[in-house]
């Protein structure tokens, strides 16, 4: 187990700022993931926490020690890649005893051949048996320890890449887009097996993935980054619920929010061609809504929102999709047409619903975001205008 922390890392290629200041702090045991855009510098950014890059400022420290031009050897990281980099010649209980054969080995000796066949790597791997089953009963992989990569599925060639990290015994544990390689129900799969393992570990764990459900059923906490810049970091909930901004609330949550353009007057809002008994504490001016598409309720088809001023918009549906326990819903409101909106319906027990081409949909204000004309978030909620006297 070990605490991280990250202090304003900079770095560039050829010129190109790839991250422009990055402070986190992992906590000891913690479980972050750093998600983003391809190209954003996630990858760049982990390669540094391992050593494998140098950044050009900034610093890294681990437990409160400066690691920054430490080798990587000495930084007690272990890392996972997507492509797990296996040895195909050589056995699953080689591979995984491979990190700790080639860390007692002298120079020389450390090339994968020659360190196999090495008298020192031989007199090495008896103590090193031990360490290499109890990591494969951990990952449930002690019946494959005998075969080579190329006789594995790519779960199982996951676990041995995962098992390899892990005989190290290392404070930190770095794993770039380890899933990826993955069919969609393996990797849900391996996906709860990471969780769980993390648990079981204890140790601080630090993830990369383009994925935001990943990232989001995985870890404690989620660092958004765009273009080399730390959007937001916190609790997946807090993600969602809480956006510092558009590209937080853009990025995060799947079916992905729907944005509104709204015009707010001191005594009411406007949304398209409707007016919406609602204002803004004291500003005025042009707006986005953020509205996830569970907040909006058909009306007669969904319970209606726990909230005594609900507005009421019209919505013409496009295009069903069936997705067995609910609905995506895509279409528009009337008061808006040219702005694609997604809704999502729960079915009951699974009954298909029979949805008119037009019908009134429910929202509670408690469940727009507002953000300002810089897409950065307002925290405060649009407030209720009861017949035209403002509550
Ligand atoms: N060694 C390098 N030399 C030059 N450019 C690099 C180097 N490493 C990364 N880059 C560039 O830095 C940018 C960020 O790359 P990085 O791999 O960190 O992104 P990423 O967010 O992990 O993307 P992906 O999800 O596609 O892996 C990219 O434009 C990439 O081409």
């Amino acid at each position: 187990m070990a605490r991280l922390q990250l202090k304003s890392i900079r770095k560039s290629f050829d010129g190109n700022d790839i991250l422009k200041g990055i402070s986190i702090d992992v906590k000891d045991g913690e479980f972050l993931s750093l998600v983003g855009e391809s190209g954003c510098g996630k990858s760049t950014l982990l390669r540094i926490i391992s050593g494998l890059e140098v950044p050009d400022s900034g610093e890294i420290l681990i437990d409160d020690r400066p690691v920054t031009s430490e080798a990587p050897k000495a930084r007690n990281i272990a890392m996972v890649f997507q492509d797990y980099a296996l040895y195909p010649h050589m056995t699953v209980a080689e591979n995984m005893a491979m990190p700790l054969i080639m860390a007692r080995l002298p120079l020389h000796a450390r090339l994968p051949l020659a360190g196999r066949f090495s008298p020192a790597a031989r007199r090495a791997r008896p103590d090193i048996s031990d360490k290499v089953r109890a990591v494969a009963a951990q990952l449930r992989i002690e019946h494959l320890m005998e075969r080579r990569p190329g006789q594995l599925s790519g779960g199982q060639r996951q676990r041995v890449a995962l098992g390899r990290a892990l005989v190290r015994d290392p404070g930190i544990f770095l794993m770039d887009e380890p899933l990826s390689n993955l069919d969609a129900k393996l990797r849900v799969e391996v996906r709860k097996e990471i969780t769980e393992l993390h648990a079981a570990s204890g140790l601080t764990f630090v993830y990369v993935t383009h994925d935001q459900t990943e990232a989001m059923t995985m870890s404690d906490r989620v660092a958004l980054l765009q273009k080399g810049t730390l959007l937001q970091v916190g609790a997946p909930g807090q993600l969602y619920a809480d956006p510092a901004n558009i590209e937080v609330a853009r990025f995060i949550g799947s079916p992905e929010i729907n944005f509104l353009p709204v015009e707010a007057a001191s005594d009411m809002m406007r949304l398209g061609n409707q007016h919406l008994p609602l204002r803004l504490s004291g500003r005025t001016g042009g707006f986005t809504f953020g509205l996830r598409p569970e907040a909006i309720h058909p009306a007669g088809f969904a319970a209606a929102p726990a909230s005594a001023d609900t507005i009421r918009l019209s919505f013409r549906r496009t295009l069903v999709e069936d997705l067995g326990h609910e609905l995506l819903i895509h279409g528009a409101f009337a008061a808006l047409p040219e702005t694609d909106v997604r809704v999502r319906l729960q079915k009951s027990h699974g009954r298909p619903l029979d949805l008119p081409e037009s019908f009134d949909t429910l929202i509670a204000p408690e469940d727009l975001l507002v953000f300002d004309e810089f897409g950065k978030r307002i925290q405060q909620k649009p407030l209720p205008v009861r017949q035209g006297v403002v509550a």
